[in-house]
């Protein structure tokens, strides 16, 4: 064995000559983002567009780093400063140009008019990695011109009402579940109630399976939702980078969806294709409708809806359907309990309809109830779901001044903002479902975006407005909801790190069973 002499062992060195291009690297690094940035943040001026004065590197969303403030509350903040300066103003996400629509003339310009210069919602979508991402809400261009178009026939009038009674099943549960424990005055989380009725309506109406999570708070599919709303932290930041980098995490293969999530919708889709085809069942649902699509445009190539593109839509509508749904219904109850005047009104309005009906929760009885439709519609002014609606140029455009934006740049209009306006909405921090007693008022209004606008506004939006009338007259009809006098004055927080604009952690009402008169 040698053994190296003391005098011929190389002591390791850490050397200035390894540390100087580390550093020169990391600088010269530094300063060519920090240049690449300040050119980018020369897009605005150059198209004489007013624009906010970015910040390196955050741009024009400092408050994205302060985990305390919702996205939404960022871009409203934004609107409310640069308020007044016309209908547009340019602002940057980190190094990108984004178009904050100040005026809902333009917004609807945007959004209905020149619509064929913004079919895109350019958010990031990685369909390799992450099939369920090849949905409606996430598709571009052609694809999603024609997917929509095959998927708007699910809900058509006739197909809601088909699906009717699916809903009222679930309806009728929930009493169930609640009459066996609010007899007597009950502190109940409303929001986790909610959240569980609405999976079970869900899961029924777009997989056409009992989920069954009313009573087991722990099913799989109540399980799977709370994955996909409460991100942890971690998930969070990467979801939000994707957003904000769409190039670069398309390279590094991010994904929204975890692959045990993926694999379990993809599982229970192609389990319920199967069990109906072995077995000759047919459902009033909206996997019936796909499948129905699946066979029905198997003709030619490109025009089929695949297996994969089935259980994307589905997982859309269940993802989409019921956090919108369970957030809306939450905050009507609590306002109402805030309310109690609006809300003796409200179940005054449900009993009347109801007595109307033989006392039948029919199709028709519920777009009877006028009062319900102003609560939902005032809640969806507060707290609109989707509190920023996206869009992005899918072709080069004219701006009013001329100049030409061109494809793929961002466009954002702040519904919450619009909403929130008291230059649109009168008291706009107050509860007032009377304002929307006038039917056209929501209809006709270019300053109310809950559902969006145009050719890719909600594509469910009356299955939403069905479901969330429908669980709220079934709630009013025979529950009280109050709130304890030290809750009255508190605010209704925001969940800053849900992608949906609801409210965060419990929502604790007070829940009595009412007598007949009450
Ligand atoms: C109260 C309930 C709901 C609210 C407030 C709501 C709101 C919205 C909004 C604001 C948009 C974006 C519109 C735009 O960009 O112009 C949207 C899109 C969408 N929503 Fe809803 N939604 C609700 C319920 C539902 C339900 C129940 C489903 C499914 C069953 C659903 C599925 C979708 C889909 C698939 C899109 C994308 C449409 C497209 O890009 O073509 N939503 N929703």
């Amino acid at each position: 064995m040698v053994f190296p002499a003391y005098g011929s062992v190389s002591v390791p060195r850490y050397p200035l000559d390894m540390l100087i291009p580390v550093v020169f690297v990391a600088c010269f690094g530094i300063f060519w983002i920090y240049f690449h940035f300040k050119r980018r943040y020369l897009f605005w001026s150059k198209r004489d567009v007013p624009y906010l004065e970015p910040t390196f590197p955050v741009g024009n969303i400092v408050d994205i780093f302060n985990p305390n403030i919702h996205f939404a509350h960022i871009i409203e903040k934004l609107y409310k400063k640069l308020k007044g300066r016309g209908d547009y103003v340019g602002i940057y996400f980190f190094r990108d140009p984004v178009l904050l629509v100040l005026s809902p003339d333009f917004a609807r310009t945007i959004l209905v008019k020149d619509f064929n210069y913004f079919v895109d919602r350019g958010v990031y979508c990685n369909e390799e990695v992450d099939p369920l991402s090849a949905n409606l809400f996430f598709m571009d261009g052609n694809r999603w011109r024609k997917l929509r178009s095959k998927l708007a026939p699910t809900f058509t009038s006739g197909k809601l009402k088909a699906m009717f009674h699916t809903i009222v099943d679930v309806g009728n549960r929930l009493d169930q579940h609640l009459a066996e424990r609010c007899i007597r005055l009950q502190r109940i989380d409303i929001k986790e109630l909610l959240a569980r009725f609405m999976t079970d309506i869900i899961g029924s109406c777009a997989f056409g399976i009992e989920c069954n999570s009313l009573e087991n708070p722990n099913s799989q599919f109540r399980l799977m939702g709370k994955r996909m709303i409460n991100l942890p932290k971690l998930k969070a930041l990467k979801v939000f980078f994707a957003m904000m980098f769409r190039k670069q995490a398309h390279a590094l293969g991010i994904r929204y969806n975890d692959k045990d999530v993926s694999e379990f919708f993809m599982k229970v889709v192609r389990d319920t294709i199967r069990y109906r085809a072995e077995n000759g069942v047919r459902r009033d649902d909206f996997m019936q409708l796909l499948i129905d699509m699946m066979k029905q445009h198997g003709a030619g190539p490109g025009e089929s809806l695949t297996f994969e593109e089935i259980a994307a839509q589905a997982f859309v509508f269940f993802f989409g359907g019921f956090e919108t749904s369970t957030t809306t219904l939450t905050c009507a109850l609590h306002l109402l309990a805030k309310h109690p005047k609006a809300q003796r009104k409200a179940r005054k309005c449900v009993r009347s309809v109801l007595a109307k009906h033989g006392n039948e929760l029919t199709y028709e009885a519920v777009t009877e109830m006028d009062y319900i439709e102003c609560i939902i519609n005032e809640t969806l002014r507060l707290y609109p779901p989707v509190a920023t609606i996206h869009r992005m140029t899918s072709q080069p455009y004219q701006l009013p001044n001329g100049k030409i934006l061109p494809e793929g740049v961002g466009v954002i209009i702040s519904n919450l903002a619009f909403h929130h306006d008291p230059a649109f909405f009168p008291d706009p921090h107050l509860f007032k479902p009377e304002r929307f007693e006038d039917k056209t008022f929501a209809k006709n209004n270019p300053n109310y975006l809950a559902f969006g606008d145009g050719p890719r506004m909600c594509i469910a939006m009356r299955f939403g407005q069905l479901q969330t009338r429908l669980g709220l007259a079934m709630l009013l009809r025979n529950y009280n909801f109050t709130m304890d006098d030290c809750d009255i004055d508190r605010p209704l927080l925001i969940d800053p790190i849900n992608l949906m604009h609801g409210p965060a952690g419990a929502v604790w009402l007070n829940v009595e069973r009412t007598v007949e008169n009450k």
